[in-house]
């Protein structure tokens, strides 16, 4: 079907809201302006809304094929689509994990039966991501892998980072990861810092962190690498990135919502709702996190949404799962808590969620260009709702935004022309 949205507000590149109308013509962006005429095209009333390109979120968890009990393919996406979400990129760390490509092109067939948005995946760097023997980098490619990483472990040998760094150099695709060096990390579920300071427990470091950034994007410098940093959660991190971007490393890094929006004083006891990998960090860290946003250090904000079954997550601090959900509540949190207030312009806060990550992978999406596929969402930034994880479309409910007062709600979302969800009323 083709739609011709009408009267919504569009940002212009210098950040100022337009009204105008879009055409929508065999799933791509036909036209842009006022007064379009409709030539049999379903209308929608956009009026009121913030039209914006569907988000791109780089960095999150499907848990299909092994854990469908904590999401399934179906349910993240949709979970996606209702958080304006049109392509995502689910991490490897699956049972199995697609670290061959005949994995992958399972992976591709489940997607193209049964997601909801454009879905990106990732194949895994080594053998069932044990960090020893390389993945077939050249055959993943051709099957379709988006990008390499070992999310949920970070590599733990330079050696086999570096090996992998050039063969992904030379299959022209980027390596992504997940850093922590376990020989500095002696157990803990919480950064150590003020809160396992409070409560007598022992932490996860900062230094667990950004010492392999520090290994790894002097890697990539020899290699001439695109080298991708997951979650940057520590303010030296942030200032090993901002450096090797300096030198002309070909280094981007991206931000969770939960790493700008709380630090370990947020923390109010020890709810597994708080414990994610890596932890929610001290305040000069959440600082430099939005300093490094600002000044374009770090380059877009993806929102590892980890999702778990409840019963998991009861099992106590100690040995329940790291990781929370974060589709559904991304913009509307980080809309209410960053551009409300004056620290992020909205055109800053869009960006970060669409035309950045695309550039930093080289996509063609993030853009409301003429030509481009119609990814495109709808967004209310008047009414205000309070975030309910009994209405999540994600099996996964563990967050800890519970009850936060938001605006900024999607209420419609195309992907590719084609509406993939709407909050009902003026979209059915
Ligand atoms: N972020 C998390 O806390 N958990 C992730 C793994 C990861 O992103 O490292 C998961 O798969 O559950
Ligand atoms: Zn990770
Ligand atoms: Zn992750």
């Amino acid at each position: 079907m083709n739609y011709l949205l009408k009267n919504g507000m569009i940002l212009t590149e210098n950040g100022e809201m337009q009204k105008s109308d879009i055409r929508i013509k065999s799933g791509k962006i036909y036209e842009v302006g006022t007064h379009l005429e409709n030539h049999g095209e379903k209308e929608i009333s956009a009026d009121s809304y913030l039209v914006t390109p569907g988000f791109l979120d780089l960095h999150i968890h499907l848990r299909e094929p092994g854990g469908e009990h904590k999401e399934t393919i179906d349910t993240g996406t949709l979970a996606a689509a209702k958080g304006g979400f049109t392509t995502v990129a689910p991490m490897p760390n699956t049972k199995p994990v697609p670290d061959t490509p005949e994995q992958m092109e399972w992976l591709h067939k489940r997607i193209k039966e049964t997601a909801h948005v454009r879905v990106l995946p990732y194949a895994s760097i080594t053998m069932n991501q044990a960090g020893d023997e390389l993945t077939d980098f050249a055959g993943l490619k051709r099957a379709g892998a988006f990008a390499f990483t070992d999310d949920g472990v970070g590599v733990q040998t330079a050696s086999v980072m570096h090996e992998a760094m050039k063969r992904a150099a030379a299959q022209d695709m980027a390596i992504v990861a997940h850093c922590e060096d376990n020989s500095l990390i002696y157990g803990g579920a919480y950064h150590e810092g003020e809160f396992t300071k409070k409560h007598g427990i022992s932490g996860i470091p900062s230094i667990c962190e950004s010492v392999q950034i520090a290994r790894d994007v002097l890697l990539a410098e020899s290699t001439n690498c695109h080298y991708h940093v997951c979650h940057i959660s520590t303010k030296e991190s942030v200032r090993v990135v901002r450096e090797a971007k300096k030198a002309g490393i070909k280094v981007t890094a991206e931000v969770t919502p939960h790493h700008l929006l709380l630090c370990d004083e947020d923390i109010p006891s020890l709810d597994t709702n708080y414990k994610m990998n890596p932890p929610l960090r001290g305040k000069a860290d959440q600082k430099a996190l939005i300093e490094g946003l600002l000044d374009g250090t770090i380059d877009f904000i993806a929102t590892d949404h980890a999702p778990h079954a409840a019963e998991e997550k009861a099992k106590g601090y100690a040995s329940a799962p790291f990781g929370i959900v974060g589709l559904e509540t991304a913009f509307p949190l980080l809309y209410t808590n960053f551009v409300e207030k004056g620290i992020f312009t909205l055109k800053q806060l869009v960006d970060w969620l669409t035309i950045k990550p695309a550039e930093s992978f080289k996509l063609p999406y993030g853009t409301l260009k003429i030509g481009a596929s119609a990814d495109i969402i709808l967004l209310d930034l008047q009414n205000e709702k309070t975030i309910d994880p009994a209405q999540f479309l994600s099996k996964g409910k563990n967050t800890p935004f519970t009850n936060w007062n938001c605006k900024g709600w999607p209420v419609a979302t195309f992907v590719d022309g084609e509406l993939k969800w709407s909050d009902g009323g003026a979209f059915e």
